[in-house]
């Protein structure tokens, strides 16, 4: 087979996915992957019940088996020595036991649990799926390039872009250059190229010029051996202050922790600390009881490993010939374990848009099934985007009184339960998708927040307070809103708050 309708670069979490769901829909798909052993990572653990849904619907559902996989049925939350917990949906709706759940997660498209693994065992059954198809070849390599045509030319050239202005105008992505394990470049060429090759992208920003990361703060993660967690199969968010700490099992016996660090954080204390202090003087007098032992005993190993959280609103692909899926395309702060469901998300609609197409090389007939993922993929994408970076920011502990009193706020009425914490970790999960929805209860937690401070006497400092709390959500998430198209609210100037 060397004729090639789509190439895939990266075989993670999205590139194993679509090439398989491609090859499955009669596309001949190469896809390059730069290392096919199992992955040893700390990202991806965490699959989310929307996402869990996805891979059903795709037919991937197998990746989950055999991986030791756990179930998880919403999350407990913990603001100094208040806890709650707080499930997907309403308890009502959970009237199955923890095998039903267990089948049930696996299978049906109804089912309301997350799943959380090993990232690598997760991948190596994705890739083994991909491998199974007859139209999909997947190969060890590290894709170099990028193979440009110059269609005023007719030539061939290279990814080196730079002083082109509009390159969107005259240049076409024909296909790759790969570097084999043996040091050999190997040059292949298809109509459609979609490079899923992760964070760390080395093509996004050729690929599209609007494409701008920020670094909102690192996750240093460490794993804990048969610890039981206060609530068993929920996810454990630690309120801790400057920022939260995440717990939650990925086999029987191991349990992932992620302790944030945020950026700014690094940059004043810098090299007046170490990793290590600040997890075992800053976080481990923070965490419940239950869980200090353990995470000083994994911490006392030595083995954590660190990853920057990166956030990087979607922006189509500015390049005739090529698009960026998976975390090359979109990122949001993992607090919330989005990444995965929006990646599956993603290639769900894609596939549906691009399978019937005949043939990749019409371009306007792909442009405009892309103009449509594009515009469609938004109402689910933006719900999991905003909710994870919003919460993010309630959830730092930034030290002035109004994000205090947000976030506390913010505890106080996921506790209530009912709609008002099934709601948004449902929106969290996957499960509901409602920008609107989300923002109606974002600013519902702040007006909450605001009546907590006027119920009593409503005297000069406490409106100030109000005032002050209010005008941080919304300085929150206005910036949120912009950089995801939603129109609502995005009309109003901040200078108006
Ligand atoms: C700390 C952290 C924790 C996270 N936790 C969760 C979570 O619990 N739940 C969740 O849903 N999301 C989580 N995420 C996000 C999630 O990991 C990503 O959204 C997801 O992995 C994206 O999949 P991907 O296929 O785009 O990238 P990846 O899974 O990173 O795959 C990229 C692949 O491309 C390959 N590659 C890269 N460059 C090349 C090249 N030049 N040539 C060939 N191959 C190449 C890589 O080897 C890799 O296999 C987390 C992210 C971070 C940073």
């Amino acid at each position: 087979m060397q004729d090639f309708d789509v190439i895939v670069v990266g075989a993670g979490v999205a590139g194993a996915s679509l090439a398989t769901v491609l090859g499955r829909n009669g596309k001949r798909v190469l896809c390059v992957e730069r290392d096919l052993q199992e992955p040893d990572r700390i990202v991806g653990e965490l699959l989310q019940p929307g996402g869990c849904r996805k891979l059903v619907e795709l037919g991937l559902e197998e990746s989950l088996k055999g991986i030791d996989a756990q179930n998880v049925f919403g999350y407990g939350i913990f603001l100094r020595d208040k806890r709650t917990k707080v499930y997907y949906l309403p308890r009502e709706q959970q009237a199955f036991t923890a095998e039903q759940a267990e089948e049930a997660a696996s299978f049906s498209r109804n089912m309301c649990v997350g799943r959380s693994f090993h990232n690598g065992r997760f991948v190596k059954n994705l890739r083994n799926l991909a491998m199974r198809e007859k139209l999909v070849m997947l190969v060890e390599g590290n894709v170099c390039d990028l193979i440009l045509k110059n269609t005023k030319t007719n030539t061939e050239t290279e990814t080196d872009l730079a002083g082109v202005e509009d390159h969107s105008s005259h240049f076409v992505v024909t296909g790759v250059k790969y570097k084999t394990k043996q040091g050999n470049i190997v040059s292949v060429r298809a109509p459609l190229t979609i490079v899923c090759d992760g964070c760390f992208s080395r093509f996004r920003s050729k690929v599209n010029k609007a494409a701008e990361f920020k670094v909102f703060s690192y996750f240093v993660g460490l794993v804990l051996e048969n610890c039981t967690l206060p609530y068993p199969n929920f996810g454990h968010v630690i309120l801790g202050d400057p920022a939260p700490v995440l717990f939650y099992p990925i086999s029987s016996t191991e349990t992932r922790c992620l302790v944030d660090i945020p950026s700014k954080f690094m940059q004043q204390e810098g090299g007046s600390w170490t990793t290590e202090l600040y997890m075992r003087d800053i976080v481990a007098p923070q965490l419940p009881d239950e869980l200090r032992e353990a995470f000083l005993t994994a911490l006392s190993k030595g083995k954590y490993k660190m990853m920057p959280n990166r956030v990087m609103p979607a922006r189509p692909a500015s390049l005739p010939g090529v698009i960026l899926l998976g975390d090359s395309f979109n990122m949001r702060h993992p607090l919330t374990g989005g990444g995965m469901t929006v990646a599956l998300s993603d290639i769900f609609l894609l596939n549906q848009l691009l399978s019937p197409l005949p043939d990749f090389g019409e371009w306007d007939c792909v442009d405009r099934a892309l103009r449509e993922f594009y515009r469609e993929r938004r109402k689910y994408c933006s719900t999991i985007n905003i909710l994870a970076n919003a919460l993010y920011s309630v959830f730092c502990a930034t030290g002035s009184e109004e994000s205090d009193e947000m976030r506390s706020a913010c505890f106080d009425y996921l506790s209530k339960g009912g709609r008002l914490a099934t709601d948004p970790v449902s929106m969290l999960g996957g499960l509901q998708s409602s920008p609107y929805l989300l923002l109606t209860h974002f600013f519902a937690v702040a007006l909450y927040g605001c009546g907590r401070q006027l119920k009593y006497f409503p005297n000069m400092g406490r409106i100030r307070t109000s005032w002050c709390l209010f005008r941080h959500a919304f300085n929150i998430v206005k910036p949120l809103i912009d950089d995801e198209n939603v129109t609502f609210l995005s009309k109003i100037p901040i200078s108006h708050i």
